[in-house]
């Protein structure tokens, strides 16, 4: 757990629409800042005046009933919302300080900073080794081909998949079990050093093994990566999460440290739902 980041008590927890900011103290280990954020589809509006601070090399999990907007804001946090034609935002959404939606804000180069891993694991059809290979070349991260074998291994460590895939890495992605292949993504995304990995549902295809090695693993790629994952799992929030953001129909409704907000909820809704009341 991060010590500067502080836990907030009922009185201080902020009502909707207002930031959920920290002290100064807090400020250096800032990751994401997002500021009166609202998304429309069309008409329907999916965010409602979002405000929340993010922190460097920490899980945060958002939970909150379906179709609450959960998908529709990490998506916010690397612009693939842009590919959604209907889709207007306002507000602000700053990674280290910098506006993401800027004109001059370059979406590849964001997008190598901000890594995505989906629910369904998704490997390109071509080899495990290519498939890690291919991004960090294509952003001229590595030229000398000992370089780029190095980099392989290093990411199918970091992932925990090296043992399982060092002597067939010519085989397809594709031929894996899907909690490996899950594993091959995740390698993927951090193939390229990014900053933040946005995961969403990372284990809902998953059987219960391969979701504990994911949980595990993103304990440890946490000490590299600031990691913001969607969840439907109560527990796998409460097991992984340094902070959980609750939402509902669009807003947050309570934004804390896990065990503070799973042990007692400031807002009658968020116990509601994390009892199991609905949702
Ligand atoms: N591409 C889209 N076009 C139009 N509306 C959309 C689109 N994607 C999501 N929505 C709408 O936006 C709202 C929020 O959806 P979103 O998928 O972000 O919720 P969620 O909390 O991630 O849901 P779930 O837990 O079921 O995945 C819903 O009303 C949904 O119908």
């Amino acid at each position: 757990m991060n010590s500067q980041a502080p836990v907030m008590t009922e009185q201080e927890t902020p009502s909707v629409g207002q930031p959920y900011t920290r002290n100064e103290q807090a400020c250096h280990d800032l990751s994401i800042r997002v500021r009166d954020l609202n998304l429309w589809y069309s008409k329907n509006q999916a965010l409602k005046n979002l405000s929340i601070d993010l922190f460097q090399k920490n899980v945060t999990a958002l939970i909150g009933p379906s179709g609450c907007g959960k998908s529709t804001f990490l998506r916010c946090l690397n612009r693939m919302n842009d590919l959604i034609p209907s889709v207007r935002t306002e507000g602000l959404v700053e990674m280290d300080g910098l506006d993401i939606n800027a004109q001059k804000m370059d979406e590849i180069a964001l997008r190598r900073r901000v890594g995505m891993v989906f629910q369904k694991p998704n490997p390109f059809p071509k080899s495990i080794f290519e498939n890690i290979a291919y991004a960090p070349r294509m952003h001229d991260m590595v030229s000398r081909k000992v370089d780029q074998d190095e980099l392989v291994e290093r990411a199918l460590r970091d992932a925990g998949l090296w043992n399982e895939v060092k002597d067939k890495l010519q085989e397809p992605g594709t031929s894996l079990s899907g909690g490996q292949q899950q594993r091959l993504c995740i390698a993927r995304a951090i193939a390229v050093q990014p900053d933040v990995i946005l995961m969403d549902e990372p284990t809902s295809a998953l059987d219960p093994i391969s979701t504990a090695t994911i949980e595990d693993l993103m304990d440890k790629l946490k000490e590299q990566f600031t990691i913001v994952t969607v969840t439907h799992n109560m527990q796998q929030a409460a097991r992984v999460a340094d902070y959980t953001a609750f939402f509902h129909l669009g807003e947050i409704i309570e934004y804390n440290d896990t065990k503070v907000m799973f042990s007692t909820p400031a807002k009658k809704k968020t116990e509601d739902y994390i009892s199991g009341r609905y949702g």
